[in-house]
C-alpha cells in the first residue's frame, strides 16, 4: 500500500489541505504503508520555492513524516515520453481554436439549449487543414478524446461514485508551450510510483473519472487505485478556504502557538461523528478510520480546536513547553498558567503578569477597597497561608465577600477577568510587585 499527499506549492497549507495531508499520513500509517510526499509544480506561474518549503515546514512541525519525494519539475522527460505515447495513438489530439472562439461556441451551444462542452472539431481536422494552422503560425495544445461513458469507482468515503464523461469536454492535458497540465502529470506520477490509495479533497471528484480514463489509456488494470474524496472543510461561516488567501493557514496557526498534537488530534475527527480528544500520534494511527468520515462538508470550528489545544498545553510537562517560554520561567510559573491557556502565544502576558510590568485597567468604583487590599496586605516573609490570611482580613473588614471581593484584585493584579488561581499567582509576584501593583490600580 502507498499514498501520497500531492500539494501545488502555491501557497501555503491551510487546514482543508492539512486534512488530507493526514488522512493520506494516518491511513498510511495505520495500514502499514508508505508516504509520499509529491511537490505538484506543474503550473511554474503560480508555484515557488518559498511555498514548498512552507509547506515542508508546516508537515514536519505537525509531526508527519514521509518515506519518498518526488518533484514534478523533475519528471519532465517522462512525461514527454507518455505525451508521444498518447499522441501516436490519437488519444491526444490537436487543438487550434483560440479561448474567444471557444466562448463563441460555448454560448451558441447554451442559446441551442445544448450543454456547453467541447464539440471536438478538432477531431475531424485533415492532415492538410493541420498543416495549413501550423503553416500560418499556429501552434496546437492538446485535448485528450474522452470514452464515451461513465467512469465508476467505490468510493471509501463517499461510497458508488459514478462520473458520465459524455457530460465533460475533453480536457487540455498539454499546452501549446508544451507543458503537460496537472491531471495528466498526476496520472502518470501515479502510476510509476506505484500510488495503491488516491485520497484528496472532494473537488477531485470529475478529475477522478478523467484520470480513471487517462490511467486506462496509459495501460492501468481496471479499478487500479482505490479512492476515497474526503468532503471540504469550510471556515466557521461556510466559507471556501483559500491557499491564496492565507485563510486559516497552518502557519499563522503554528505561529499562534495551536500544539501540532492538536491539530493532528481535530483533523483525524472534524466531519466525523467521533468527538476529538488530544491524543499521540500512535494513537490517532490506531484510530483513524476512512469509514466514520461523513460525506458531507464539514466546517472548521476555531472554539472546539481552541478548547482542545486548551487541554493539549495543560498535558505539557515544564520539559515539553520550556522552548515555547520566556527564558527565564521556572516550572513554578508553568505549573500556574498551563490550565488557563488556549493558545501559547498567551503565555507572554502571564509571564509579565507574574515577573514584569501590567497596565491595570481603572475600577473608580473600587478604589476604597483596593486601598484596604493595600492596607490590609500581609508583610513578608510569605508563605501558602498568606492568601488566605491576607483575603479574610479584608473580606472582614470590607464586608464583601465572593466576586464583589476578589474580582476587583483579580483586575488589579492580573489586568485579566479570569485566568490561574490568584493564591499562586501571588506567590510568584512577590510582595513589590503586589504592592506596586495595587498603588497604580488605586491611581488609574
Ligand atoms: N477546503 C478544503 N478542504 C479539504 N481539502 C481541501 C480543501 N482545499 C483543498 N483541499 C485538498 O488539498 C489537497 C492539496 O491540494 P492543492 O495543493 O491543489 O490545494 P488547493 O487549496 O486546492 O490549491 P489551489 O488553491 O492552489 O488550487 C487536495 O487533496 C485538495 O483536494
Amino acid at each position: 500500500m502507498k499514498l501520497r499527499f500531492a500539494p501545488s506549492p502555491t501557497g501555503y497549507l491551510h487546514v482543508g489541505n492539512a486534512r488530507q495531508a493526514v488522512a493520506n499520513f494516518l491511513y498510511a500509517r495505520r495500514n502499514g504503508g508508505k508516504f509520499l510526499l509529491r511537490i505538484d509544480d506543474t503550473d511554474v506561474a503560480r508555484s515557488k520555492p518559498e511555498y514548498e518549503e512552507g509547506i515542508r515546514k508546516d508537515l514536519t512541525w505537525l509531526g508527519l513524516t514521509w518515506d519518498e519525494e518526488a518533484r514534478q519539475t523533475e519528471r519532465l522527460d517522462r512525461y514527454a515520453e507518455v505525451i508521444e505515447k498518447l499522441k501516436a495513438s490519437g488519444r491526444l489530439y490537436p487543438c487550434f481554436e483560440s479561448e474567444e472562439e471557444l466562448k463563441a461556441k460555448r454560448e451558441m451551444r447554451i442559446r441551442a439549449g445544448k450543454p456547453p462542452i467541447y464539440d471536438r472539431a478538432m477531431l475531424k481536422l485533415t492532415p492538410e487543414q493541420r498543416e495549413r494552422a501550423e503553416a500560418n503560425g499556429k501552434v496546437p495544445y492538446w485535448r485528450f478524446k474522452l470514452t464515451d461513458g461513465s467512469r465508476k469507482w467505490q468510493d471509501l468515503v463517499m461510497g458508488d461514485c459514478s462520473v458520465k464523461l459524455t457530460a465533460i469536454s475533453d480536457p487540455v492535458l498539454v499546452r501549446a508551450d508544451g507543458t503537460i497540465l496537472y491531471t495528466l502529470a498526476s496520472v502518470i506520477d501515479d502510476l510509476d510510483m506505484d500510488i495503491t490509495h488516491i485520497v484528496r479533497g472532494e473537488d477531485h471528484v470529475t478529475n477522478t473519472g478523467v484520470q480513471i480514463d487517462i490511467a486506462d489509456a496509459l495501460g492501468a488494470k481496471a479499478n487500479h487505485f482505490t479512492f476515497a474524496h474526503l468532503p471540504l472543510l469550510l471556515d466557521s461561516d461556510g466559507g471556501k478556504l483559500s491557499k491564496r488567501l492565507d485563510s486559516l493557514g497552518l502557519r499563522s496557526l503554528r505561529h499562534d502557538g495551536v500544539e501540532p498534537m492538536t491539530i493532528i488530534s481535530y483533523l483525524s475527527r472534524v466531519g466525523t461523528s467521533e468527538d476529538p480528544y488530544v491524543m499521540t500520534m500512535d494513537e490517532a494511527i490506531a484510530g483513524y478510520n476512512l469509514a466514520n468520515v461523513s460525506k458531507s462538508a464539514a466546517r472548521f470550528d476555531m472554539t472546539q480546536l481552541l478548547a482542545l489545544n486548551r487541554k493539549a498545553l495543560h498535558s505539557l510537562t515544564f520539559d515539553q513547553v520550556k522552548d515555547q517560554l520566556p527564558k527565564e520561567a521556572t516550572e513554578d510559573f508553568w505549573n500556574a498558567v498551563r490550565g488557563n491557556v488556549d493558545l501559547a502565544a498567551e503565555i507572554p502576558h502571564w509571564w509579565e503578569v507574574t515577573h514584569g510590568e501590567i497596565v491595570p485597567p481603572s475600577q473608580p468604583e473600587d478604589r476604597e477597597f483596593l486601598q484596604l487590599a493595600l492596607n490590609t496586605l500581609p508583610e513578608e516573609p510569605w508563605d501558602e497561608g498568606t492568601w488566605k490570611k491576607w483575603t479574610t482580613a479584608l473580606k472582614e473588614q470590607s464586608g464583601r465577600k465572593g466576586k464583589a471581593l476578589f474580582m476587583p484584585l483579580r483586575l488589579a493584579l492580573t489586568g485579566e477577568d479570569n485566568g490561574p488561581e490568584l493564591h499562586v499567582l501571588l506567590g510568584l509576584m512577590g510582595h513589590e510587585r503586589t504592592t506596586s501593583r495595587l498603588r497604580d490600580a488605586i491611581l488609574a
